[in-house]
């Protein structure tokens, strides 16, 4: 088995050389994946995992716009349409200034099996731009956005691509981006989800990746007749997924140790209570500043500079800012500190070690794909919700959230759990999600 999935692997890199991530999610998948599908004769012999790992499109443009003080600049914009053969693509867009084609493709990977975890009939894709937000004005944010759309708009629409939010794309982006689409397509249409309420957006949805890997954690912990109820909590990042796993982790009881950015994080052992997240929000929604800022207006709590906070003693870790943020160093010491459960709200935050020592542990580990899939999946209820013309209430939205997320926790249960009764989650997530596009594309045939 090992030499089928290395060659596979060789011969995915010789086609996909100078990209790490991308690299690092087909590995992760192919481990499982290969063997599942040498064991099932449906799937054998059609080279469908080969077809899984070619984008069907990568779109690749340039972005000029004009900055305050009236120079031109360029960035690159990219859409990645990976997979449509269970819907249309869907997934976010990322500004940040380390985008690049290796990072979206990663995502874009990893987004067409979240999005077939979800249930909801949507393919998968990412986008985004090598564009820094920091720093910029409202300006020129608007006038960025409205570039990027000036270009992308060819490529999308409701029912063939239907992008969102990721880090450094809010609320404030997509409503920027859906006003450049409606000036340009002279239509109103569901083709972005994550909009504000007023105008097509679904209540829940800024919520939902965030509550959405609680409601994960809590079903792994059921497993263990566990609870999150006491437990101490440490979440890196201080973003979208964040700002709203502290929120959930708070309503069901649990104590919030720290939050982070990219200059370090904050550790606050009274607890960041909920008067806490609501400083942190408007510090980071609205003046859009610093988490060190955070010991400037509670001077309990300590600030360490450029450091993740893995080395906070916990129970549970929510890795909520970025990929590859949680080593295998980092694992250990999450180990040997007792931590017991490790649901990720970013995609893809550990490396193939931190994941092996997890694994090797045995404790409560799920990946991004399954975990974090409550940002995409109330995201197809916006497109719902858009097609319907219609607005479900919150309690609709959370208790439809609940039940995908408890569906998810099903599916990797049925697919990833041992003969000793170990629930492997990644391997779960990764042939469920595998499954349902794979039944697709052979229905579809060789296109
Ligand atoms: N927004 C959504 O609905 C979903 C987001 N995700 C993932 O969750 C993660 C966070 O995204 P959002 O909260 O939406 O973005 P955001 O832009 O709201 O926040 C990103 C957070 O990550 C931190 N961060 C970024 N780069 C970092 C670095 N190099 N080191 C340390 N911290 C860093 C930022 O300071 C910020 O706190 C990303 O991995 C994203 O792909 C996954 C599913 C859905
Ligand atoms: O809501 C969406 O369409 C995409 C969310 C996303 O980018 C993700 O799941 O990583």
């Amino acid at each position: 088995m090992k030499n089928i999935i290395d060659g596979f692997l060789a011969l995915v890199k010789q086609r996909n050389d100078h990209e790490p991530e991308f690299m690092q999610a087909v590995e992760e998948l192919a481990e499982n994946v290969i063997p599942f599908i040498v064991e099932n004769e449906r799937y054998y012999g059609k080279n469908l995992l080969l077809r899984m790992v070619e984008p069907e499109r990568v779109l690749i443009f340039r972005i000029t716009w004009v900055d305050d003080n009236g120079e031109i600049q360029v960035n690159r914009g990219y859409r990645i349409q990976m997979n449509s053969a269970i819907g249309p693509y869907k997934g976010g867009l990322r500004f940040h200034p380390s985008v690049n084609l290796s990072i979206l493709k990663f995502l874009a990977f990893e987004q067409v099996f979240k999005n077939s975890l979800t249930s909801l009939p949507m393919g998968g894709g990412k986008g985004g731009s090598d564009f820094n937000p920091k720093g910029k004005s409202e300006g020129e944010i608007m006038r960025f956005c409205q570039a990027f759309m000036s270009e992308m708009y060819r490529h999308i629409g409701p029912s063939t691509d239907v992008p969102a939010g990721d880090i450094g794309v809010g609320a404030r982006e997509i409503g920027y981006m859906l006003g450049m689409y409606k000036k340009l397509k002279n239509e109103f249409t569901g083709v972005l989800t994550g909009k504000g309420l007023s105008y097509g957006g679904s209540l829940i949805r800024p919520e939902a990746t965030g509550y959405g890997a609680v409601y994960f954690a809590q079903k792994m912990l059921e497993t263990k007749k566990d609870t999150i109820f006491g437990k101490n909590v440490v979440i890196s990042g201080s973003g979208n997924v964040a700002q709203f796993a502290v929120e959930k982790a708070l309503h069901l009881g649990a104590k919030v140790l720290t939050l982070s950015d990219s200059s370090g994080y904050v550790y606050d052992a009274d607890g960041i209570d909920e008067e806490k997240l609501a400083f942190v929000m408007k510090l980071k929604n609205e003046k859009r500043g610093r988490i060190s800022e955070y010991i400037e207006t509670y001077p309990k709590a300590t600030f360490v500079k450029g450091k993740t906070p893995w080395g906070i003693k916990c129970d549970i870790a929510l890795p909520c800012a970025t990929q590859n943020e949680l080593n295998g160093d980092d694992a250990n010491i999450l180990l040997g500190n007792g931590c017991i459960c490790v649901a990720e709200g970013a995609n893809m935050p550990s490396t193939l070690k931190a994941v092996e020592a997890f694994q090797k542990a045995k404790i409560l580990y799920a990946p991004g794909k399954a975990s974090n899939a409550g940002g995409v999946a109330v995201s197809g209820l916006e497109m719902t919700q858009n097609s319907l013309r219609y607005q479900w209430t919150r309690e609709e939205v959370d208790n439809k959230l609940k039940n995908i997320m408890s569906d998810i926790h099903k599916s990797c249960l049925k697919y990833g759990t041992c003969d000793d009764g170990y629930v492997d989650y990644v391997k779960g997530a990764n042939i469920a999600g595998f499954v349902k596009v794979a039944d697709a594309m052979l229905a579809q045939g060789v296109v």
